[in-house]
């Protein structure tokens, strides 16, 4: 196997995309992407204010709720701002990912294991077995929680993931709370039934990484697709370098995000939980040819054993109305990402699969 990283520092200075690097477009990609200047006003991505949430005061909270339900209907996207993770911390996390892509193949290859649910794995592309052309991204995937697993290289990499897994798991319950009462249910109703509340649900971390890319038109760090989890909290390492578009009004939205911010989506499984009142979000990765994009994202959903059916609470639209039937079928969390890690990256592919 050879990452995207080594393909480029290995060639000197190359100058063109090798053919199998080459994506073949899809028909999301046929979608325009958003001119800042023309359409500013397509681009007012949500910004939830994380700290008026919690501040206790209730009035700030029902606005923030108001905000999250307008973000989870519109986009199934929005920045979070003064979340009270630390700079220092987010730094430290990507300095210390940095590291451990520098770290040589015979390191990286250790960790190329073969299973789906290989603890820690690092590779590139997304399933090069499959795949018709590869992507220009390499990754880290590790699953840390509710059991923990890091590699041990760098030294202080495995303590720094540690305290920003659990960070990020106390932000993401704090926004599921939100998501809930925004939905009209009792704030604790998702982190109940999603296992959030017994510690028992899944936290899954992934670093990409997306070299620079002589011919950036021609190649894709990771194509159109929906995330699996109920929640994703993506930080990436510079807020300068571009590379994150979502797909909103059929237009894709290149995302500039605030300094310091968190982006956050909504994944596949909140779309079947609320019975696609809150839709997964379609967002894709390009690349560019000047400088090397760092992404982290903690996918945050049930335990691997949990089937998950749409809420029987919210198949109700108010009180004397008439139910509305289940749109998705059922499935166990982990057979979904079985299912998604056996494909190539596809849009809303596998959801598609359990529509009734
Ligand atoms: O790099 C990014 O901004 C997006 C990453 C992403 O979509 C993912 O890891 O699922
Ligand atoms: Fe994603």
């Amino acid at each position: 196997m050879l990452f995207v990283k080594e393909l480029v520092e290995s060639a000197g200075r190359l100058t063109r995309v090798p053919s199998k690097y080459v994506f073949e477009t899809t028909k999301s990609d046929d979608c325009m992407v958003v001119d800042p200047v023309s359409e500013p006003e397509t681009i007012k991505i949500p910004i939830i204010d994380y700290s008026l949430m919690t501040s206790g005061n209730p009035d700030q909270r029902s606005q923030v709720i108001n905000e999250l339900r307008n973000a989870c209907l519109e986009w199934g996207f929005f920045m979070v701002i003064n979340h009270g993770v630390g700079e220092t911390l987010r730094d430290e996390l990507m300095r210390a990912t940095e590291s451990f892509f520098d770290l040589s193949m015979e390191e990286k290859l250790k960790y190329t294991g073969k299973k789906l649910f290989d603890p820690i794995k690092c590779g590139t592309s997304f399933n090069p077995n499959v795949e018709k052309s590869l992507l220009w991204r390499d990754y880290l995937k590790l699953l840390v929680h509710p059991h923990f697993n890091a590699p041990h290289k760098p030294s202080h990499f495995s303590k720094i993931l540690q305290e920003y897994s659990k960070k990020t798991r106390e932000m993401a319950s704090e926004l599921l709370k939100g998501i809930s009462e925004s939905l009209g249910l009792d704030e604790n109703y998702i982190n109940e039934k999603m296992g959030v509340e017994s510690e028992k649900w899944t936290q899954v971390l992934v670093a990409n990484m997306y070299p620079p890319c002589p011919q950036p038109e021609l190649s894709i760090g990771l194509p159109p697709h929906s995330d699996h989890g109920l929640l994703t909290i993506l930080m990436q390492n510079d807020p300068s370098i571009l590379g994150l578009q979502v797909l909103h009004n059929a237009k894709w939205v290149p995302i500039h995000p605030l300094p310091n911010s968190f982006l956050v989506n909504t994944g596949d499984h909140m779309e079947i939980l609320t019975n696609g009142k809150y839709k997964s979000v379609v967002h894709r990765a390009v690349v560019n040819n000047k400088t090397t994009r760092i992404s982290i994202g903690t996918a945050h959903g049930p335990p691997l054993d949990k089937i998950v059916s749409p809420a029987p609470e919210l198949l109700a639209n108010g009180v004397g109305t008439q139910l509305s039937l289940p749109a998705y079928r059922g499935i166990k969390y982990r057979d979904f990402l079985e299912l998604q890690q056996s494909k190539s990256l596809n849009g809303k592919s596998c959801l598609d699969c359990l529509r009734l």
